[in-house]
């Protein structure tokens, strides 16, 4: 019996952001993926009737792929980086927003965290929590989980049986949570995050991948923190993600435990935990002398608007962040934020730039290479969301752009009314998608980020495979 072809072809609309100015709009790309997954190559504009034509010059013939035409009001885009979220808090989404962060912590957040030691109940909630988050079309994500190994264990194994590309972060925190829920001493948090690496190393799958969690500084001692540093030493490669300056009270007490450091950035440089992809939640009020270190050690921010506002913990000037080449990602923080959509985390950063820009007290900077004091432009927003989180997880030669040789880790957006009743887009008589009318498809793609949700995202592939969306094919 014939095989069946699994190199697949795509025609039709391409969009990405190839840098935080520019998105590269192709109303009729040719788009070919090999059957391991990698992008084996790209036609930007060419005509239905040279497909054939066209897919001959790279040695492919029609008949031993699969041929995929996208319609009017469709198209393929890279899948979102959400940078940080935090797996357990799922079950919280949308309530506690009336406390800000230590008090929601200790009220919200801990309970339902500690309800993680049964096993089976992580299977549960994991379960639901990876796919939804792979509907949304969040191909890669980083997650946190909780202080349990079991649990963490289970949520590397769902997101390797579900391929999704996955950072997982069993946390660490040995003091200032509760009773119930914190490490008995650093020596057991750094046993159990040995045992945790090692584990996700045996998975044997290049898309799951450990990341060293310690929770925030308040929750780690000394010696955890120490600890910490020294495994981080022995696994120069691996990403680190924890929360900075987020909140006031946060701070201060982050300065009342660690009276030797200048900074809160500076805690974590002084335990060797500021390097290259570390990832940092939040950063609403870091300081000069902080954004200097960070950029200094290539670390990046992770932002999370939707959190920041719900917790009111305050707006992260991004604009500053990207004028001084620090690293920048989305994060949509669950439960601190309460949607799983980076969709919603584009729109709050958005609305979060407008508030900045309209507060200045002093007139924008004219230079057009400078994003300080103005509005985040759609390139920005949606780089942030691709391809700025995969250069913050180290993954910008991977993912982030359909482009010849990274894996196709992607989405297949509809915004017409065949893809979901509503608003959306109506195909006007006799108008065609071509080079003449990429305005057209960039006012699509502008409509999807800012109404969209995930019946939107038809499909979601990670290095190929089909992992989600709302209409599998
Ligand atoms: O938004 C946040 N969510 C958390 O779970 C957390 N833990 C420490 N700091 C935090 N901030
Ligand atoms: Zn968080």
């Amino acid at each position: 019996m014939a095989q069946r072809p699994t190199r697949r072809v795509f025609y039709g609309s391409l969009v990405h952001a190839t840098s935080l100015r520019h998105i590269q709009a192709c109303p009729r790309a040719l788009i070919g993926v090999s059957d391991d997954g990698v992008i084996d190559w790209v036609l930007d504009d060419v005509d239905s009737a040279s497909i054939q034509d066209a897919m001959i010059s790279k040695g492919w013939q029609i008949e031993d792929v699969d041929f995929i035409e996208l319609g009017f009001g469709q198209w393929i885009m890279p899948g979102f980086v959400d940078t940080h979220t935090h797996a357990p808090q799922y079950p919280n989404m949308g309530i506690g927003g009336q406390y800000e962060l230590l008090d929601w912590l200790k009220n919200v957040t801990f309970p339902t965290e500690a309800k993680f030691e049964d096993v089976e109940y992580a299977k549960k909630a994991y379960t639901s929590v990876v796919q939804r988050v792979l509907d949304c079309g969040t191909t890669t994500c980083c997650y946190y989980a909780t202080l349990h190994l079991q649990a963490t264990r289970v949520l590397a194994d769902i997101c390797h049986a579900k391929g999704q590309r996955a950072f997982i972060g069993k946390c660490n925190m040995d003091r200032h949570a509760s009773e119930t829920y914190q490490e008995s001493s650093p020596a057991q948090s750094l046993a159990d995050t040995e045992t945790i690496i090692s584990y996700i190393g045996s998975l044997e799958d290049p898309l799951v991948q450990p990341i060293l969690t310690p929770r925030f500084a308040i929750a780690c001692c000394d010696d955890l923190l120490a600890g910490l540093g020294t495994i981080a030493s022995q696994h120069p490669d691996m990403a680190i993600q924890t929360h900075i300056s987020e909140n006031p009270s946060e701070i201060a007490f982050t300065g009342e435990l660690f009276p030797d450091c200048d900074t809160y950035a500076h805690v974590y440089d002084k335990f060797g935990l500021l390097r290259e992809k570390t990832i940092l939640a939040h950063g609403v009020h870091l300081k000069d002398d902080e954004l200097d270190l960070i950029k200094s050690r290539n670390a990046g921010i992770s932002h999370c608007p939707t959190s920041n506002f719900h917790l009111s913990s305050g707006i992260a000037n991004v604009a500053d962040m990207l004028d001084r080449g620090i690293k920048v990602g989305l994060g949509t923080d669950v439960s601190g934020g309460y949607s799983p959509s980076i969709l919603t985390a584009i729109q709050h950063a958005s609305i979060a730039s407008k508030v900045l820009a309209f507060q200045a007290s002093s007139p924008p900077d004219s230079s057009p290479s400078s994003f300080s004091q103005k509005q985040l432009p759609l390139s920005a927003l949606l780089y942030l969301a691709t391809l700025g989180g995969a250069d913050l997880c180290g993954l910008s030669s991977v993912i982030g752009t359909i482009t010849p040789g990274k894996q196709f880790d992607a989405i297949l957006v509809d915004v017409t009314k065949g893809g979901v009743e509503g608003i959306w887009v109506e195909q006007e008589v006799g108008e065609e998608l071509g080079v003449q009318n990429k305005a057209r498809l960039l006012e699509m793609l502008e409509k999807f980020l800012f109404c969209g949700d995930s019946r939107n995202v038809r499909t979601v592939w990670v290095k190929g495979r089909v992992v989600g969306g709302a209409q599998k094919p």
